[in-house]
């Protein structure tokens, strides 16, 4: 199955690499200073028991040079989802699918206002993979998984053309070593992780320590809580049914997660790179004032972190 990935960074290289290497045929759309390491060397990837080099069947930072695929994988970062879009369309055949990889809830929307209706599967998956140089990826801990909807964003029946595009998919998926399934309810899923990401993110960045010291510090666990809480209150207003077990589960998987570890925004932002926080806390912020509901710790939040990402750093 022919299959484009769109970036070559911590999720576009792996996804790229195991792909091809278990016998998809992977188109890989790069930013200039991907081009020739991968071009040349294909993509390093190192995991915590193995390393292999894979060379994706076609290479190429130019958009007039994609082949049309029925599969397209986006994973560029949110802020670079809008510089996306040309390589996006110009890969995806009429009936295909662009599964859709970012953190966050406003991918999926963003892409089918520029794409059109029924192209879009919203997608999130659960990894840590960070590239260590242009061609080299590393990925670390429990097998990678990926769940995606059972049919594109905003389609009301599930056409039987792209639910067998999503079975072709998970299949593929998994015979790469990933852990793939399609839900009937993405946007819950998608809202779920977002309660996750938004906190680890969001105090995390703002206490400026490791998760283990301010999940396990009383009055920083309150922030835990209140931010998970708080995400919970727009999905629900938005009419997303995430439920007390649900934030139980959320809350759980923080209290389990690494002490050692941070997210990818809060290294972002202290190391003065650009930040998904607009995407994260804003977007907490921008849904809750659309159907009313106070956010005070994510508007706090959004106004501190926007200050250390306009002077440079945390
Ligand atoms: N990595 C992880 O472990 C996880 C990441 N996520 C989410 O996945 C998304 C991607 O994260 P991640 O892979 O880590 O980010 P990276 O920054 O590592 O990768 C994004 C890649 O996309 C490339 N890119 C940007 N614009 C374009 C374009 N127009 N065409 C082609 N390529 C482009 C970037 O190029 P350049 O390098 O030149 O900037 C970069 O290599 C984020 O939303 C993140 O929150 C979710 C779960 C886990
Ligand atoms: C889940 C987690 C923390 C893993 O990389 C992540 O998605 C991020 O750092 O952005």
């Amino acid at each position: 199955m022919q299959i484009t990935v769109i970036g070559a960074g911590g999720l576009g290289a792996y996804y790229a690499a195991v792909l091809q290497r278990s016998g998809s045929s992977v188109q890989l759309f790069v930013t200039p200073r991907h081009l020739a390491p991968i071009r040349d060397h294909g993509i390093k990837l190192t995991t915590d028991s193995d390393e292999a080099s894979v060379s994706p069947a076609a290479v190429t930072d130019q958009v007039r040079d994609l082949a049309q695929t029925p599969i397209v994988i986006n994973t560029v970062k949110t802020y670079q989802l809008d510089s996306s879009i040309a390589a996006t369309r110009a890969s995806l055949l009429p009936d295909g699918i662009v599964l859709t990889l970012q953190n966050g809830v406003t991918s999926p929307g963003r892409l089918r206002a520029a794409l059109g209706d029924n192209l879009v599967v919203p997608g999130l998956t659960g990894i840590v993979s960070a590239i260590e140089s242009p061609g080299h990826v590393r990925q670390r801990g429990p097998q990678p998984f990926i769940t995606m909807g059972d049919r594109p964003l905003g389609e009301a029946g599930a056409s039987s053309q792209k639910s067998r595009i999503i079975q072709e998919l998970v299949q593929r998926l998994k015979e790469a070593g990933v852990a793939a399934d399609a839900t009937g309810d993405i946007t819950r899923e998608l809202w779920k992780k977002f309660m996750l990401i938004c906190t680890m993110s969001g105090v995390g960045t703002l206490c400026n320590a490791q998760l283990g010291e301010w999940r396990d510090f009383g009055p920083t666990r309150e922030l835990l809580l209140q931010s998970v809480r708080e995400v919970r209150a727009v999905a629900n207003a938005h009419g997303i049914m995430v439920t007390d077990g649900d934030e139980r589960q959320i809350i759980g998987q923080l209290d389990r997660a690494a002490a050692a570890a941070t997210a990818s925004m809060q290294r972002d932002l202290m190391a003065g790179h650009t930040s998904e926080l607009s995407e994260q806390s804003g977007a907490v912020v921008r849904l809750a004032a659309e159907v009313g509901v106070a956010v005070p710790l994510h508007t706090t939040i959004t106004r501190v972190l926007s200050l250390h990402a306009h002077r440079g750093h945390v």
